[in-house]
């Protein structure tokens, strides 16, 4: 028995480069088999966010299905992070980063019965100058990495690979910055300025190795040197990094200002250089469907 009545599935046309007509297909005949009314919006890449909540509206829409990559899922979330709605996601984009942090598995069958499964988790939703994060957004050396990724002919994870060397060597680091929230005021110089709502990015390195998406609470990360050994633990799944590397502070507002402007970016899309980043959280706002606890 499933609790919702009208499900709205969205999906993005060119995300990660693949049709989308098996998952269309897919969920239809899904959601007939549960007698569940099956609605398809399909993302133009303008004014999707009001399109959505106008589809809403008028279809009496109760859940949402995503099939696309971060940037979708993160155009849907905010479309709906006021709206008591839920949503389940099937990963289709060149970037999945919260699938990998949700623990979505790979196969579509699979997918589909968890974004249908009704198991959920109220995750914190971050503006960052009004932006939405779900996951993972950062100041420095990785945005940088991201923003010559982006402008790069190769794609996939070697493109990726291809890039670090230049960006490594181009790179000014360290940057010096100051963090500001309700408790404390810190003057700071970093390689790499984590946001962090979740464990771990898209590529499975879990840098927020404690932190949770639903606890009303975000990490700053602050990378102070870059070490191999640490990257390493971090690919593992280790839990103890060491604090002499990258130093974690658990937090429910806070306001990042940089000497100079700084390389962004959040949950995978390169936002540009910034001096000020503004965070707020919008706790346990966003009810989405997750693999069912062991
Ligand atoms: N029909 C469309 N045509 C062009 N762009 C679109 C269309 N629909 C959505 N978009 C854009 O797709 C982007 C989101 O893509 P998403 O992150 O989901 O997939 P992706 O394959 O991981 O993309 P990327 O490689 O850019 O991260 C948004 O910038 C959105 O504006």
């Amino acid at each position: 028995m499933v609790n919702f009545k009208e499900v709205l599935l969205v999906v993005n046309p060119i995300s990660g480069g693949i049709s989308k007509k098996e998952i269309i297909e897919k969920v239809r005949e899904r959601l007939q088999k549960l007698s569940v009314g099956f609605h398809l919006y399909t993302t133009s890449g303008k004014e999707d966010i009001q399109d959505i909540k106008n589809l809403i509206g008028d279809k009496k829409i109760d859940h949402l299905l995503v099939g696309g990559g971060d940037g979708t899922i993160n155009l849907v979330a905010d479309a709906i992070k006021e709206l008591d709605v839920s949503m389940g996601i099937i990963p289709a984009g060149s970037a999945n980063g919260l699938a990998v942090n949700l623990n979505i598995p790979k196969q579509l069958d699979k997918q589909i019965d968890i974004a249908l499964g009704g198991h959920y988790i109220n995750m914190d939703v971050l503006c960052l100058n009004e932006i939405i994060c779900l996951h993972m957004s950062d100041l420095g050396i990785n945005a940088e990495l991201i923003r010559n990724y982006e402008d790069s002919s190769i794609r996939g994870k070697f493109g990726y690979l291809l890039q670090s060397l230049p960006t490594l060597i181009q790179s000014e680091f360290p940057f010096h910055f100051t963090i500001e929230t309700e408790d404390f005021k810190r003057e700071e110089k970093a390689v790499l300025l984590g946001i962090a709502n979740a464990n771990k990015y898209g590529t499975g390195a879990n840098v927020n190795p404690k932190g949770k998406p639903d606890d009303g609470v975000f990490e700053i990360l602050i990378f102070k040197r870059l070490n191999f050994m640490e990257i390493i633990k971090t690919l593992r799944n280790e839990v103890d990094l060491d604090p002499s590397v990258v130093e974690i502070l658990p937090v429910k507002s806070a306001r990042i200002k940089c000497r100079k402007p700084e390389a962004f970016q959040a949950d995978g899309e390169y936002l540009g250089k910034v001096t000020d980043v503004q965070i707020r959280i919008l706790p346990q706002k966003l009810k989405i469907a997750v693999p069912k606890p062991n």
